[in-house]
This record gives structure tokens, sequence and C-alpha cells, in this order.
């Protein structure tokens, strides 16, 4: 069954001097879910942000759905920090962690829902035995590690590759891509079976004339492609 689908601007995009109101702007502007990349300089060569800002965001007044991923190794230790800080979904890269099927319980025991993160090149068969512990499915459609880059066009094989192992389960696993998504190409991807679209510098980038700060248009223009497809 389709889930309905979700717009997750990627905050690594957003004015870090000013991420309350960004993605205050952006939920304002229609988006659903703010997703939340932590890097920390050694999983991936770049270091962004930790459970200390998912939690002033909460404090700020965020209620819409965090989506954290991990792009740390090792992922046990913080996985319960990022529960405590609010988090609902909390994924992770099979390659960072030592025990998947542990860490993925690990994260559901905290009361989040869980996932795991495919790089362009690692395959969908990590999912074998845990589908029944896995609530999202985020296939990277970049390599991770820094926004603006481009959709990498094999993701889409791998979409509907993932799409078959969902219907197949006959679970509610959410579909999610990460990586180059923007107005121009979010119906293709969405056709090949994704339900959960992440875009950072097509959204943030993307601010009004009048406004930098604004984000209605660019979200509706994403809208209305998602509708066509
Ligand atoms: O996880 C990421 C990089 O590792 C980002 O979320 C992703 O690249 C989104 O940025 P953009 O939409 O600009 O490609």
């Amino acid at each position: 069954m389709a889930l309905p689908d979700l717009i997750a601007p990627s905050i690594l995009s957003a004015d870090f001097a000013r991420l309350g109101e960004e993605v205050d702007n952006v939920l304002a502007a229609g988006a659903d879910v703010v997703h939340f990349d932590v890097m920390d300089n050694h999983y991936v060569p770049n270091l962004t942000i930790g459970p200390l800002v998912c939690e002033a965001l909460r404090k700020h007044g965020v209620t819409a759905t965090i989506d954290v991923h991990l792009m740390v190794k090792p992922v046990d230790r913080i996985i319960p920090d990022f529960a405590k800080a609010g988090a609902d979904y909390i994924t992770f890269h099979p390659e960072a962690s030592e025990h998947i099927d542990r860490s993925l319980q690990l994260v559901r025991d905290q009361g989040c829902k869980s996932g795991l993160v495919f790089n362009p090149a690692t395959p969908l068969s990590y999912l074998d035995y845990v589908m029944d512990k896995v609530d999202l499915i985020l296939l990277m459609s970049v390599n991770p590690g820094f926004g603006g880059q481009s959709f990498i066009p094999a993701t889409l094989d791998k979409l509907r590759e993932a799409r078959q192992r969902i219907d197949a389960s006959g679970r509610e696993i959410r579909l999610e891509v990460d990586g180059g998504v923007k107005v121009e190409n979010i119906a293709e991807i969405k056709a090949a079976g994704a339900d959960t679209f992440v875009a950072g510098s097509a959204i943030f980038g993307a601010g009004q004339d009048s406004d930098p700060h604004r984000y209605d248009s660019v979200i509706a223009a994403m809208r209305a492609e998602l509708a066509k497809a």
C-alpha cells in the first residue's frame, strides 16, 4: 500500500546562524519532515551537528517529525542521546555498525523508528535478515558527506528493487531518497518507488526574491510534480 508522499528538507543546507527560523520557515512552507544530517568527520569527510542541536530545535518549538540520519561510526553510543533529544526516526549505515540487528533494536528500544541507509554502492542484501526491524529504508543518491551534489541515475533501479522488497514484506516501510533531489527529477524518483524525498540545496537555495528565507514556491512546485507521478 502506497504511503503519502513526504517532503523532508535537509537542514544541512540551511543557514545555521538562524536554524530555528529556517526550520519554522520550511515547515510553514509545507514541508512534512525535518531531515537532520549528522556527520562525524570519520565515517564521512565532514562534521555537522549533534543531539544538542536536535534538542534545541525541540525547545524552540518544532513538533514536526525529526528524521536523524547518522553518518557516524560507531553508531550505538550516540543513539540513546538522539532519542532523548527528540528524534523520531534514527537511521544509520550498515557499514558503520558492528551488529546491525542490535543497533536497529537499540533504536526501537529507545522508542524511535529505525532505518538503514544505503550508499550508492552498498547492496540492499544488508536487509535480508532485518526487514522486520526497519521502519524506513534510505537510499543515498549521492555519496554522503556534502550537499549540492548531482543525483546518481543508478539509484532509480535500486529504488525499484527496494520497492519490490518492501511490497514483498507486506509491512509499512518508508522508502526515502537523499541527494540531488530537485523539482526537475522528483516525479521520476517517485515513479521508481520512493515516498519520502530529502532535498537540501534545492529547497534552501530557492528562497524567494522578496525574502530569501521563504520556501513556499519550491515546495509547492515539488508537490505539483509529485501529484503528476
Ligand atoms: O545526506 C546528505 C549528504 O550526505 C544530504 O542530505 C544530501 O546530500 C542532501 O543535499 P542535496 O539535496 O543538496 O543533495
